[in-house]
């Protein structure tokens, strides 16, 4: 039950309908016990012979009265308490998701999509049933049971009510033990739920990769496998599941037979009428609810513990990357000064970074460039403050940059990742993403800088296409230029292009980067790239080598030096001379 203790803050939110719903409930619970009463009484009656058409016309309209009542306060009730339960999985599905935004990218390194999507759909129903039928369940058996034992003791007999409720405490015993099973079967059965998730995102993701390779048939197997493992694991809850009604009816069968035996002989002894053991059945049979109700209030609460404390153990996770106190409230601009003695990611061991230092001017491009996983994207990471625990500082107009606030230090920075995301939403929406307000003529003007404009006017609906999810409607490169377009709409402080120029042909490329040159005269840019004709007119070029700077200059210096980049800048020519026959 401690997920009742654990739900508190939202039930004190909320007590005003909770409150209103037990009373409510109360009130059914009482009036339920009206028609047996009356049976008895009628029954004494017909067989006393004292039972006229007034009086029967009398217990009819009592029957009727209480039955419209009932029908509508179980409407009201209804709407106070899982109106509430409602309620409660919106609010926490909110806070889920403000968490998910708020989380740094090293969590979604650990967590999978699909159990994330368990946890928002899954777990925060098994919450909301908690605080909906859970909260019924509690409250209606201990109710309806206590008024009906009560009922039971008080206005027939208190021998037999005793007897009656011998097979009560087994029952207890037997709820509670397949509550315990339960809990760990719906742990896995969970589990099995989040793998099916994650492997059908990841499928649906990924269908063109699956379809290129022709592994659509291996695709489909592991699906039918997992699937089946989820069946299976929800067949083992079941069996647990179906234990409870089964044993609660035989309990009550045991109820049955013992009031019938003892109630016939206190007949016999002239301690009861008929009429009152007709009553005392009656009152038995609306005990099976409560029974029903107790049994499944252990169900329901197991589920919720586990749900509950899955979803807390998530929302308890803070965010790595946290503003401190008293940060700087405001954009950074000035010059970089970048100093890393080493930085590595978490969970590996060997440092991505070490003796990393340069400067940047206001104003000056900074071309990086180095074989794959040389480091330059983790340069970029660190500027970008999306990981931390780095030895040395980096400087952002001369103030360290964990000193700002990480929105202001991201609104100075036009981020264009290698793997970058589309929306599925128009082209428009698309670029301005950062400001959806943008007037029309700005978005143009970001789309002309990135040479996207021409391209999108030949669109079927030009800046109102719709991208599919991803964008595979475009290319590549369309794809590409709609992201810098993106970044250059927020007229960044700090531009940064991570290979971003990769799938645009050589003479696009050289269209972007002089209307870059042209419109940021003084703002800074930083491109990575592994074409040398994207970095070849930056201020300042570093060649990266295993995490280090092993060159440092402007492209003429490096050429001079007659070293990895020199190497680097005649296999790029001979490339483009052989990718064009060979003619000089
Ligand atoms: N999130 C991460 N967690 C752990 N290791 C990482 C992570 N990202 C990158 N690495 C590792 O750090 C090293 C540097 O990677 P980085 O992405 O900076 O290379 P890169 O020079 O940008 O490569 P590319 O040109 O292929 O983009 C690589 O060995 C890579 O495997």
């Amino acid at each position: 039950m401690r997920v009742f203790l654990d739900l508190s803050w939202y039930f004190k939110e909320r007590w005003k309908q909770y409150t209103a719903g037990i009373l409510v409930l109360a009130i059914v619970a009482f009036l339920q016990l009206i028609p047996p009463r009356i049976i008895g009484t009628v029954v004494d009656e017909i067989r006393l012979g004292d039972l006229t058409s007034e009086s029967l016309f009398k217990w009819l309209v009592i029957l009727a009265g209480a039955a419209i009542l009932m029908y509508v306060l179980r409407y009201y009730w209804r709407v106070m308490i899982f109106g509430s339960s409602v309620t409660l999985a919106r609010k926490m599905r909110e806070q889920l998701f403000k968490h998910f935004t708020s989380m740094s990218p090293s969590f979604y390194q650990k967590r999978r999509v699909g159990d994330m999507m368990a946890h928002a759909t899954n777990d925060l129903s098994a919450v909301q049933q908690t605080a909906g039928s859970g909260v019924l369940t509690l409250v209606d058996s201990l109710m309806t049971g206590g008024f009906v034992i009560a009922a039971m003791a008080i206005t027939i007999d208190w021998r037999l009510t005793l007897i009656a409720l011998i097979p009560m405490p087994l029952m207890v015993i037997l709820t509670s033990y397949y509550g315990k099973l339960l809990h760990n079967r719906f742990h896995f059965a969970q589990e099995a739920f989040s793998d099916l998730n994650d492997k059908t995102q990841e499928s649906i993701s990924g269908i063109k990769v699956i379809k290129t390779f022709g592994q659509e048939k291996e695709d489909i197997d592991e699906f039918v496998q997992l699937s089946e493992d989820v069946v299976q694991k929800n067949i083992h809850v079941a069996k647990v599941d179906s234990m409870f009604d089964p044993t609660i009816s035989l309990m009550v069968g045991i109820s049955f037979f013992l009031s019938i035996i003892f109630g016939a002989r206190f007949i016999i002894a002239g301690d009861m009428t008929i009429g009152q053991l007709i009553s005392f059945n009656a009152y038995l049979g609306l005990l099976v609810w409560p029974m029903l109700a107790f049994g499944w209030l252990f169900n329901i609460v197991e589920r919720g513990r586990a749900s509950y404390d899955r979803i807390r153990n998530l929302l308890n996770e803070k965010p790595e990357i946290e503003d401190m106190d008293g940060a700087i409230d405001r954009k950074p601009e000035g010059d970089i000064e970048f100093k890393v003695k080493e930085f590595k990611f978490p969970e590996d061991d060997r440092p991505a970074l070490h003796d990393v230092n340069f400067t940047l001017k206001r104003g000056e491009t900074l071309g990086i460039v180095g074989k794959t996983g040389s480091g330059k994207t983790a340069i970029l990471k660190l500027l970008l403050r999306e990981f931390e625990g780095y030895n040395g500082s980096i400087l952002y107009g001369g103030t360290r940059i964990d000193a700002y606030k990480k929105r202001g230090l991201r609104e100075a920075i036009g981020y264009v990742p290698q793997d970058h995301f589309l929306f599925s939403t128009s082209v428009a929406q698309n670029i301005a993403f950062t400001n959806i307000d943008a007037p029309e003529e700005k978005i143009h003007e970001a789309a002309r800088l990135a040479h996207i404009h021409e391209d999108i006017l030949n669109f079927t609906n030009g800046y109102k296409t719709i991208v599919g999810e991803r964008g595979v409607s475009l290319s590549g490169g369309q794809k590409q230029r709609i992201s810098i377009a993106r970044a250059l709409l927020m007229e960044p402080e700090l531009l940064i292009l991570d290979d971003s120029l990769s799938a645009v042909d050589a003479k696009t490329e050289e269209a972007i980067l002089e209307s870059l040159k042209e419109t940021r005269t003084d703002e800074t840019t930083i491109i990575t790239a592994h074409r040398l004709s994207a970095i070849q007119h930056a201020h300042q070029i570093i060649v990266m080598h295993e995490g280090t700077i092993v060159e440092k200059g402007t492209h003429e210096e490096l050429m001079a030096m007659q070293g990895r980049y020199f190497e680097m800048y005649e296999m790029q020519q001979l490339e483009a001379l052989v990718e064009k026959g060979g003619e000089a």
